[in-house]
């Protein structure tokens, strides 16, 4: 089958993006793992953190199913949702819109550059849960916020929250790729502890408001950015008190930085996220399904002076953080 793909990315955390709206696709749900897998191979002609599946939508301007790599479904993701809100925006001319995702409609609003020339949206990070069996985390309490979480760690504590993905969050004072990679696999490996496998991020608290966070991320593993492990690290540093509710929170990643605002209403949590939204390139990939093979069979567009304005916002992003 031939697809049309959109290559984008959210604070470098990269996606192919397949427009189901003007494009009359029909895929099953096993053909929509395939080619999550194919597409996202990094050995393969294209490779990415995940595949874009924007759909025609009865109760949002358009529906959002977001795969990663190794074939799973996600609830949400955030990095994802604002390319797609950027995409579905510029379909219908708006600056404003509603995207279905799993668990929610949520909103995506351009923004005015955050940094020059790069396309900016919000989008809300909702619903959040602080209750284990929400991520699910099999244990018998109803929080789980900046405590051990045997057997991952002996000295780590982790907060819980399901945003509505799952999160494990620890505070960390220095940042090893290493120590996260083995915590993020073992976690995935306990399907006791956790059944459908977590998101595990570190967070440096750099200053007020201006924190570092590093993610392996569930069905993939490191990726320069993870927005709902962003927004659900900014959660966390409200909870412990190391930043306010209703105050802008700097996010830097390895693939740039991101804002978040926590809020709360009645009780409920939701985190305004806020990043660039940025085209890499146009391509047609052909992709046999039986043969389990993609090959590209178009010129690549490239968006040329997106990629160079993003490059200056990530050397920005990196001074910050030296
Ligand atoms: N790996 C995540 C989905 C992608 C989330 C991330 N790319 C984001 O921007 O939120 C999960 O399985 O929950």
């Amino acid at each position: 089958m031939d697809i049309q793909i959109v290559k984008c990315h959210g604070s470098s955390n990269d996606f192919v993006l397949i427009d189901e709206l003007k494009h009359q696709y029909h895929f099953s749900e096993n053909e929509r793992v395939q080619i999550a897998r194919l597409l996202c191979d990094r050995e393969g002609s294209i490779g990415a953190d995940g595949i874009l599946f924007t759909m025609p939508s009865h109760q949002a301007h358009a529906r959002m199913r977001m795969f990663n790599p190794d074939g799973s479904e996600a609830e949400m993701c955030g990095n994802g949702l604002r390319c797609v809100g950027r995409y579905v925006c510029e379909q219908l001319d708006n600056t404003e819109i509603v995207i279905e995702t799993k668990e929610a409609n949520l909103s995506v609003k351009q923004m005015d550059d955050m940094f020059e020339n790069i396309p900016s949206f919000e989008v809300a990070i909702e619903p959040v849960r602080l209750r284990p069996a929400s991520l699910p985390l099999n244990i018998a309490k109803a929080q789980h916020v900046n405590q051990p979480l045997d057997p991952l760690s002996e000295n780590l504590l982790f907060t819980a929250v399901a945003v509505p993905n799952p999160h494990l969050i620890a505070v960390v004072n220095r940042i090893e790729d290493e120590q996260l990679n083995l915590i993020g696999r073992q976690a995935n490996e306990n399907k006791f502890l956790l059944p459908n496998g977590v998101n595990v991020s570190f967070v440096q608290l750099l200053a007020r408001n201006k924190i570092f966070v590093r993610t392996y991320e569930r069905g993939v593993g490191l990726t320069n950015a993870c927005g709902t492990a962003m927004s659900a690290s900014s959660l966390t540093t409200v909870l412990l008190k190391e930043n306010n509710l209703d105050e802008e929170i700097t996010v830097f990643n390895r693939g740039g930085f991101v804002i978040c605002t926590v809020t709360q209403s009645e009780g409920k949590y939701t985190i305004q996220l806020r990043g660039n939204a940025t085209y890499e390139y146009d391509t047609t990939v052909s992709v046999d399904l039986q043969n389990g093979s993609v090959s590209e069979i178009a010129t690549r567009t490239n968006y040329v002076n997106e990629q160079e304005a993003y490059e200056q916002m990530k050397k920005y992003a990196q001074s910050q953080i030296i």
